[in-house]
């Protein structure tokens, strides 16, 4: 079995694959900060609670957008697997094409995984942390990144810089024009957000002339998929399968 790790801003996500199917999937906080030994007792008793023989986790793959953590995260993973952690990056090389040389990891393993499984143009949004959207044609060409504050994010500091506001129920509200506090936060949040991504999508369909498909992924992706036709699927396991992905193709051009 293969344990595939993403380090994001918000949350650890880890999945664990028996050939190209994740039999289980959990998720960790990012903060506060934790030292090696607590990250190795954290993986431990997940590993426990979720019922996984550590024995059987022949290889590791991690990828992350948060540096400080990634060294205390493989070092306690090797710890306790007693086995080598492979590191996949935007330099883990792939049949994409892409412009920028800063490319987060998991907006790779997000272009990476629309290019293997989705035909035609695709756009990968991610509500994590950050609010992005990916775009590869094809061809496998990475056509560009939209990266934007994520929709807890921005709610965050909504509340942190007022006085009344403080924080609610991330449930969509029935009417647009909210009757009391908590109504009117859901609207501006959920549909201000859903806006931004259909009026962000139609923009890039514009500017590529073409109609892309639109995949979403990440924390709250769940809560804005059903709300529009414009996003077609939602896969909370896009980017770890990603990083799955660029991990099989750095095996086979025999890098570490
Ligand atoms: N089930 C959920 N319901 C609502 N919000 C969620 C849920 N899971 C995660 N989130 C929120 O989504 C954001 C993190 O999403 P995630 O994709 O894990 O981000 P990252 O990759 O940046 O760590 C956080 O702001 C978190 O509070
Ligand atoms: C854009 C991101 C902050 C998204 O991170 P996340 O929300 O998944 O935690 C991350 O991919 C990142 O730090 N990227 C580096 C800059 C770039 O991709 O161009
Ligand atoms: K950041």
């Amino acid at each position: 079995m293969l344990l595939v790790v993403n380090i994001g801003n918000s949350n650890i996500r880890f999945g664990v694959f028996e050939g190209d199917e994740c039999v289980n999937s959990w998720v960790m906080n990012t903060k506060p900060y934790k030292t090696e030994d607590e990250l190795y007792s954290q993986f431990k008793i997940a590993f426990k609670n979720y019922d996984i023989d550590i024995n059987r986790i022949k290889d590791i793959a991690v990828g992350s957008v948060v540096p400080h953590l990634t060294y205390p995260v493989r070092k306690s993973l090797q710890r306790l697997h007693n086995i080598k952690t492979t590191l996949v990056s935007k330099n883990t090389p792939t049949e994409l094409t892409f412009m920028s040389p800063q490319m987060g990891t998991d907006l790779y393993a997000n272009a990476y995984y629309a290019f293997k499984k989705y035909e035609g143009t695709k756009i990968v949004v991610d509500f994590g942390t950050a609010l992005t959207l990916t775009c590869v044609d094809k061809n496998g060409e990475i056509k560009g990144v939209v990266i934007a504050p994520g929709v807890i994010t921005s709610l965050k500091s909504l509340i942190g810089s007022t006085a009344q506001l403080s924080d609610i129920e991330m449930r969509t509200p029935k009417q647009t024009l909210g009757k009391d506090t908590e109504e009117c936060m859901q609207s501006g949040v959920i549909f201000g957000f859903l806006s931004m991504v259909e009026g962000l999508i139609d923009r890039i369909n514009k500017e590529l002339k073409e109609e892309t498909y639109v995949i979403a992924t990440g924390g709250t992706g769940h809560i804005f998929a059903p709300l529009t036709s414009k996003i077609k699927i939602y896969d909370r396991l896009h980017t770890i399968k990603g990083l799955r992905e660029l991990y099989i193709t750095q095996k086979k051009e025999g890098l570490q």
